[in-house]
């Protein structure tokens, strides 16, 4: 190695040897635990905000599969459609966390999230490991979806073309894990009632809805606040822990954004997923804070009931 490839290198000279080896022992009882383990990642759009933020999101995948796991990564892109409807000059407008979507949004979702989002994605992981393959919920029939009616006041509202997950073929998924592929999945699913027509599914709601059709171990939902906080916006009411049963007790509550990222949770909890976890995916490589600490990060979600708020770290 010459000297100039060296300086190139980041050796975190902020660490001592010793803590570096510390560091790696935390992580040997994880690597055993989650080693060939599925773990679904939902990466939003709000957590993709800058080019060093995606490159050790692609990096962090790789490393993952490199470990033994096999991570399922479901995308959003919010922002991004919302940029490109402003481009076009279609008003971007919400209910419930959920964009009311007419024909023209719907093809203005699909083309941001398959023909944008998810290739440069699948990209950007390829420069790491050529191991990504994108995919959406009309390919191999992965999703089939029916209108989603959320509940605003009281009462349903029709939102236009949403739907929600009512079944999932996992078989195009499973050969791409059973190849240790990565699979990036866009959030765009057939109606079940006349497949030509495309649905807008909420990338959370789709990610739950993979997660338990696979069996996962784990969904790790990563978006660009710390986790779940129990009074919003109030910084020092960060949860560490909560049971899907308070946490359905909450949603009345809980302002839009959050809505559907918690019900997906619950979801997922109640239909057999070990653990859900919501984390800052504003953080640098959060997602392996999340998986290999022994504290993790974020907020979880798991069965049962109670509620534990977050200590703050002593250093940041
Ligand atoms: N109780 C809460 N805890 C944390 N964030 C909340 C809460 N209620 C509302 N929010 C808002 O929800 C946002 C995350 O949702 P959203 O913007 O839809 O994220 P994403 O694009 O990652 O799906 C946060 O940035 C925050 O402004
Ligand atoms: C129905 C609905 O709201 N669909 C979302 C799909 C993308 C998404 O969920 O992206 P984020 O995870 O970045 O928010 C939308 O149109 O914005």
């Amino acid at each position: 190695m010459t000297n100039t490839e060296y300086e190139d290198i980041d050796v975190h000279e902020d660490l001592t040897d010793s803590q570096k080896s510390e560091v790696l022992l935390e992580m040997l009882p994880w690597l055993q635990e989650f080693a060939g383990s599925l773990v679904v990642i939902k990466y939003g759009g709000n957590a993709m905000v800058s080019e060093e933020l995606r490159a050790c999101f692609a990096q962090d995948m790789v490393f993952l599969r490199q470990l033994g796991l096999h991570p399922v990564i479901v995308h959003g892109g919010g922002p991004q459609i919302n940029e490109m409807l402003h481009a076009l000059g279609i008003e971007s407008r919400f209910k419930a966390g959920l964009r009311v979507t007419d024909e023209e949004t719907m093809n203005v979702v699909r083309m941001v999230l398959t023909g944008k989002v998810s290739r440069e994605l699948v990209g950007l992981i390829n420069s790491y490991g050529p191991y990504a393959v994108g995919l959406s919920g009309e390919d191999g029939g992965l999703f089939s979806a029916a209108q989603r009616m959320p509940i605003v006041d009281g009462h349903s509202v029709d939102v236009g073309y949403v739907g929600d997950v009512v079944s999932v073929d996992t078989r195009a998924v499973d050969d791409l894990i059973a190849s240790h592929r990565i699979p990036v999945v866009s959030s765009v699913a057939p109606d079940e009632e006349d497949a030509t027509q495309v649905l807008n599914v909420n990338a959370d709601t789709a990610a739950a809805a993979l997660a338990i059709a696979l069996g996962a171990r784990k969904l790790i939902i990563l978006t660009d606040v710390e986790g779940l906080y129990a009074n919003w916006p109030d910084k020092d009411s960060l949860v560490g822990e909560i049971g899907a049963e308070t946490l359905r007790d909450m949603m009345p509550e809980l302002e839009s954004g959050m809505r559907p990222k918690m019900e997906a949770c619950v979801r997922a909890i109640d239909g057999g997923v070990g653990e859900a976890h919501i984390i800052d995916g504003r953080k640098k490589h959060s997602i392996l804070n999340e998986i290999f600490t022994t504290a993790g990060i974020g907020t979880m979600v798991a069965k049962g009931e109670g509620m534990q708020l977050r200590k703050k770290a002593k250093t940041q």
